[in-house]
């Protein structure tokens, strides 16, 4: 008889959402496989982060169905959501503190990874209030990725960083991926990053927020150069669907 082999993934099915009287998600329906990178793009307010939220478990699902195989997540969000009374070692380490990994080998694996993203020693000891935006942005991005998850949720996460370390933290993403099949749930305003990123966008409208379009791209994550990049989004960009939903065509007006 055929062995079933199982991969993890994340089922998104039938899901609705109201905040009190105000419809916010309608008829959600996507899926994230292990090893592939979806997106979630769409205009302000239209539900995404809410999306995220459901999906991570950071609020009940109230109508509709989520499952989720993956043997361990975590996330990073816009708002680093730091803890501010730990060091920023502290708050890396945070989940293999919840893993119970000892402390010495916590703060070894903390300081390796806050130096691949670019934090210096001195910011070790810093508390959250005296770091800036995007260093607390990349506190938050070593704390999702040091405990290794298999499914990784990221709200914005580039949005405070500047070119060079948006671009390494990419690469960096891109590796995991390639190598050890991480799988990504992400929301961006950029298209050029969903693109840059995504296996699949999927576009979000507003009022009610749902999924009105989904674009797949084939081209393997670590052969997508610039080029690339820039010829899909603006194929992207001259879309019907992308230009209603952005309201593109009224701002050329
Ligand atoms: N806890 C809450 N209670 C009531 N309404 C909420 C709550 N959280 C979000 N909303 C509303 O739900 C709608 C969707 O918000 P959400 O943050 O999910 O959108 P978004 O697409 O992520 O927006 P943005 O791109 O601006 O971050 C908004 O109208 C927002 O005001």
């Amino acid at each position: 008889m055929a062995q079933l082999t199982q991969t993890s993934s994340l089922e998104v099915s039938r899901l609705n959402h109201r905040f009190g009287p105000a419809e916010i998600l309608r008829d959600i329906n996507f899926s994230v496989q292990k090893g592939q990178v979806v997106s979630i793009v769409g205009p302000s307010g239209g539900g995404k982060t809410t999306l995220l939220h459901l999906c991570a478990g950071l609020l009940d699902v109230l109508d509709g169905d989520i499952k989720n195989t993956f043997e361990s997540f975590s996330f990073a969000f816009q708002d680093a959501r730091l803890l501010p009374w730990q060091t920023t070692l502290d708050n890396i380490a945070f989940g293999l503190k919840a893993k119970g990994v000892k402390k010495a080998l916590r703060h070894t694996q903390a300081k390796e990874i806050a130096l691949r993203f670019g934090l210096d020693e001195a910011d070790f000891n810093k508390f959250p209030k005296d770091l800036s935006g995007g260093m607390r942005q990349r506190v938050a991005f070593a704390r999702a990725l040091v405990v290794q998850p298999e499914l990784l949720y990221l709200d914005e996460p580039f949005s405070a960083l500047d070119i060079g370390l948006k671009q390494e933290l990419q690469s960096i993403l891109i590796e995991l991926v390639n190598l050890q099949s991480l799988s990504i749930l992400f929301i961006t305003h950029d298209l050029m990053e969903a693109v840059k990123l995504s296996h699949q966008i999927l576009l979000l409208d507003i009022d009610p927020g749902r999924i009105v379009e989904r674009f797949t791209l084939n081209k393997p994550l670590p052969e997508r150069d610039d080029q690339f990049v820039y010829q899909e989004t603006a194929r992207l960009l001259a879309h019907p669907k992308i230009r209603q939903t952005f309201e593109l065509n009224l701002r050329a007006k």
